[in-house]
């Protein structure tokens, strides 16, 4: 059996937090050869709540965990980290702007990004979940100057997840015979999802998308504004389904995305698509040799390209007023 791999999880205390935890201790992350010690990051404030999943933990006899840490302070957190789940963050709260959320954010994924620059392994993966994930990914590779940027990722994989399963249902097929879904630019509201490059159990998605309305009255806004009807039905925002995205993510990542598909991330733009270099944008990905690969060639309509410079626009946007607050 090879050594454990650190995880470190931060916000582990949250809802999303204690749907994660348990699914990496079993080796759902990593495969069922790879041990891993985590490493759980909360506010002090969290600490005692995160003690108590470790217990749980504890008490499910995982083979695969080596050990948990619990910590306050991200420094020690990092030490050592071959993969980082950033999902703590800062919620927006009443009357807050988009400005007050991305400050409040600045204070906890900076030195997060410090603390990764300062002492995680050689080979960190690091994975932004809590919101606005790219914005906040894009600050922490931005104070982790050692890190190469690539190993900075926003989650994009829930969006993806949930375009597959209204495709499928639309088409009536099993969501497995659904591939090469597209998750362009934010996660946020303006997100595209793209049905014209994917395959429908044989089907080309430009087929199903010729209904114009079903298109952009149906599918579109029901993948962009799930997070919005999930917390309108549950009282709480996704927490299951965001945890079952991280691990299929860091899963795909590590281990490769299957032949003949491809998935969904934020990654940083290399330029491709005419998206602006450095901006953390949700891409067609595959992932091979444990590096995410942008999917090349792809043709854009006017329709699409207008839907994904829109969303690239809100990323600039942000990258403005976060540079303007000198969080990058
Ligand atoms: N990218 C995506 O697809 C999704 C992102 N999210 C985002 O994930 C984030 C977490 O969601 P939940 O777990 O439901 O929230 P939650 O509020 O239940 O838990 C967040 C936890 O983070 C902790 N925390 C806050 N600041 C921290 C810091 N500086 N260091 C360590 N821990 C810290 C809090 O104490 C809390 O325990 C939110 O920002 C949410 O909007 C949620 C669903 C999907
Ligand atoms: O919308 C939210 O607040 C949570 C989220 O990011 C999602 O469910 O996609």
């Amino acid at each position: 059996m090879t050594s454990p791999v650190n995880v470190t999880v931060t916000g582990a205390a949250g809802q999303i937090g204690y749907a994660l935890l348990f699914r990496i201790a079993s080796g759902q992350m990593l495969g069922p050869d790879t041990p891993v010690r985590l490493r759980l990051l909360e506010i002090p404030q969290g600490v005692k709540a995160a003690e108590g999943t470790a217990m749980e933990l504890d008490d499910c006899a995982f083979p695969l965990l080596a050990g948990i840490d619990i910590f306050d302070d991200p420094t020690p957190a990092f030490e050592g980290t071959n993969v980082a789940l950033l999902v703590g963050a800062r919620p927006r709260g009443p009357g807050m702007e988009r400005g007050d959320l991305l400050e409040a954010n600045g204070g906890i994924f900076k030195p997060q990004g410090q603390a990764i620059n300062a002492g995680a392994a050689d080979d960190v993966r690091v994975l932004v979940v809590g919101n606005p994930a790219n914005t906040n990914a894009l600050i922490a590779a931005s104070n982790a100057p050692d890190v190469p940027k690539d190993r900075f990722t926003a989650m994009t994989r829930l969006d993806h997840n949930r375009a597959l399963t209204q495709v499928a249902k639309r088409a009536g097929v099993p969501v497995s015979e659904v591939r090469k879904m597209t998750i362009w630019g934010n996660h946020s509201a303006t997100q595209y999802p793209d049905l014209f490059h994917a395959d429908v159990a044989g089907t080309p998605g430009a087929r199903l998308a010729e209904d114009r309305e079903w298109l952009e009255s149906t599918f579109i806004p029901t993948v962009a504004k799930r997070g919005a009807a999930i917390i309108d039905a549950r009282g709480a925002s996704s927490a299951a389904s965001a945890a079952n995205a991280a691990i299929d993510h860091v899963h795909d990542w590590v281990l490769g995305t299957p032949e003949g598909d491809w998935t969904s991330a934020g990654v940083v733009s290399d330029g491709s698509y005419g998206v602006p270099t450095g901006l953390i944008s949700s891409f067609p990905v595959v992932s091979r040799g444990g590096s995410w690969e942008i999917v090349q060639g792809l043709e854009l309509s006017d329709f699409s390209r207008g839907r994904v410079d829109a969303s690239v626009a809100e990323l600039q946007e942000e990258r403005q007023a976060v540079e303007e607050l000198g969080l990058v």
